[in-house]
């Protein structure tokens, strides 16, 4: 099939590539020239593990191009997939500016009947508003249909799972719109589930909605362990062996970040209130996930006293691991808070460090790797559980540091490991390690400062 794909981030690519790979012939749009420069040249803008190749591939096979002129991809498109961001607004909605121009310029450069395929996560409603806008813009007597394919992928492994999802759903108003998905989708070899287009749209928001509440809860309940002498690694195997809850997202730490929780959860709040539902589930989670990326700040405070002039080690800066993604990090608020309270920041992050850089205030210092970042810090704190840092960041603490103090946001010890090589660690939802036995030399530490 002729497929063209608008908007090259993190979705339009992955979906661009992937179709190609199972044999369509696709157009990639985006009005980033740079972006398109690098494309065509092979080069992925974004860090994500298996596309690099894959891209290279389809390019050399002649299935995949990309442009920056809309008509060139568009005019022979029987089908448009619509991935341009929909990045939250001052109110908390989802901003629909780049939507609705995508859904112009397919108007105006189409040539022939076309089915757009809206991949982009957007509010209950917003297919057929971009139904309205295609049709009042083509120039032919065309036939418009639309439908909702909204994307499940997670960042960082987001090649593997568009062949491994676990369902494609597909959101239309007729059989035939549909059966041209179901076709498109065939090789992937994934469960396919027809819906509405206004329930397709709600499954993407409820099932981020869903998963963020479980985070929510297994911080609050490691919040509650850490009072009452639980262990909340324990508490989550515990849990999630019930396989009616399952024992996925329920990882404590200091919450969770990325391109699409947090704007997600709170775009579904103003969707409630625009139909006078009061969220208040939801709310509660977005609460207990801004008071969750201070927890650990709080406890370095009450550690310390004070953390000014402390050189503080940032380990992980991405919002999560095998992405370059530093949208919503952790990482931000944390170096904004230690830089306001006059600490020495040096941060280290395998991939992220050119966004980091963009993003994390100008006094902030990057080390090439985990030693040189933490071998003359006073404290460490992890907040993205890599895998280099999870196998190095305890060792190298305890070799290089004169006084090793760690503050995990992704509990990546067990209390066992880090009670042998006699680090002082403060994790989530676990009691402190070896606090006491060293908590005294390190007052009169931080009282020289
Ligand atoms: N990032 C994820 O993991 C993920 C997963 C599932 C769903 N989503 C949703 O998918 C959508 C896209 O997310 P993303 O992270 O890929 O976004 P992104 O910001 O990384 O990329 C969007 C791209 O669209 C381009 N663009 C904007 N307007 C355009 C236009 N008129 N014509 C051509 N190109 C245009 C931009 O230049 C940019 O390159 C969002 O709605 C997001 O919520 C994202
Ligand atoms: O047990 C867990 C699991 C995740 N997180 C955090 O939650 C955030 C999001 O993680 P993840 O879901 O793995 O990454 P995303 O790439 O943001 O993917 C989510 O958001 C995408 C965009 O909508 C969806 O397509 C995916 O299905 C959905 O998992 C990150 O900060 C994680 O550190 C936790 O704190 N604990």
């Amino acid at each position: 099939m002729k497929i063209a794909v608008i908007g090259t981030g993190y979705v339009g690519l992955v979906t661009g590539v992937c179709l190609a790979e199972v044999g369509h012939h696709v157009t990639c749009i985006d009005i980033n020239e740079e972006k398109v420069e690098k494309l065509r040249k092979g080069i992925p803008p974004i860090y994500e593990k298996g596309l690099d190749v894959l891209m290279i591939d389809n390019i050399d096979r002649n299935r995949l191009k990309f442009t920056t002129v809309h008509k060139e991809g568009l005019s022979d498109a029987e089908v448009v997939y619509i991935a341009v961001g929909t990045p939250q607004s001052a109110d908390g909605s989802a901003d629909l500016t780049y939507i609705y121009q995508a859904a112009k310029d397919i108007g105006e450069h189409v040539n022939r009947d076309v089915l757009v395929v809206t991949k982009s996560t957007v509010p209950l409603g917003t297919n057929f508003q971009v139904k309205e806008i295609v049709e009042d813009h083509v120039k032919g007597p065309f036939k418009v249909e639309v439908a909702s394919n909204p994307e499940f992928l997670r960042e960082g492994s987001a090649v593997y799972d568009t062949f491994n999802g676990d369902r494609i759903v597909i959101g239309t108003e007729t059989e035939e719109a549909a059966a041209i998905l179901e076709k498109i989708n065939e090789p992937f070899d994934i469960p396919v589930l027809k819906t509405s287009i206004t329930s397709a749209e709600m499954i993407k928001y409820a099932s981020n909605a869903f998963l963020a509440t479980k985070i929510s809860f297994i911080n609050e309940i490691a919040s509650l362990s850490e009072k009452v002498g639980a262990d909340i690694s324990d508490v989550a195997k515990g849990v999630g062996q019930d396989h009616r809850i399952g024992s996925q997202f329920l990882n404590a730490g200091i919450g969770y970040g990325g391109s699409c929780f947090p704007k997600d959860t709170q775009a579904l709040v103003r969707i409630s209130e625009e139909v006078e539902h009061d969220f208040k589930l939801l709310k509660s989670v977005i609460d207990v996930n801004a008071r969750q990326k201070t927890t650990l700040f709080e406890k370095a405070k009450k550690r310390f006293g004070t953390l000014k002039g402390m050189r503080v080690a940032l380990l992980g800066l991405a919002f999560k691991p095998e992405t370059d993604d530093m949208r919503e990090a952790a990482s931000i608020e944390m170096a904004n808070a230690l830089t306001a309270e006059g600490a020495e920041v040096i941060a280290y992050d395998p991939i992220a460090m050119e966004n980091a850089k963009k993003v994390l205030p100008e006094s902030v210092q990057y080390a090439e790797n985990i030693e040189n970042a933490i071998k003359d810090a006073t404290v460490v704190f992890i907040l993205t559980d890599w895998k280099e840092i999870k196998e190095k960041a305890l060792l190298f603490s305890s070799l290089f540091m004169k006084k090793p103090i760690i503050f995990d946001g992704r509990n990546c010890y067990s209390q066992e490991e880090t009670e042998k090589v006699q680090v002082e660690y403060y994790s989530v939802g676990r009691s402190a390690v070896n606090e006491r036995a060293i908590h005294d030399s390190n007052k009169q530490l931080a009282a020289s400062f």
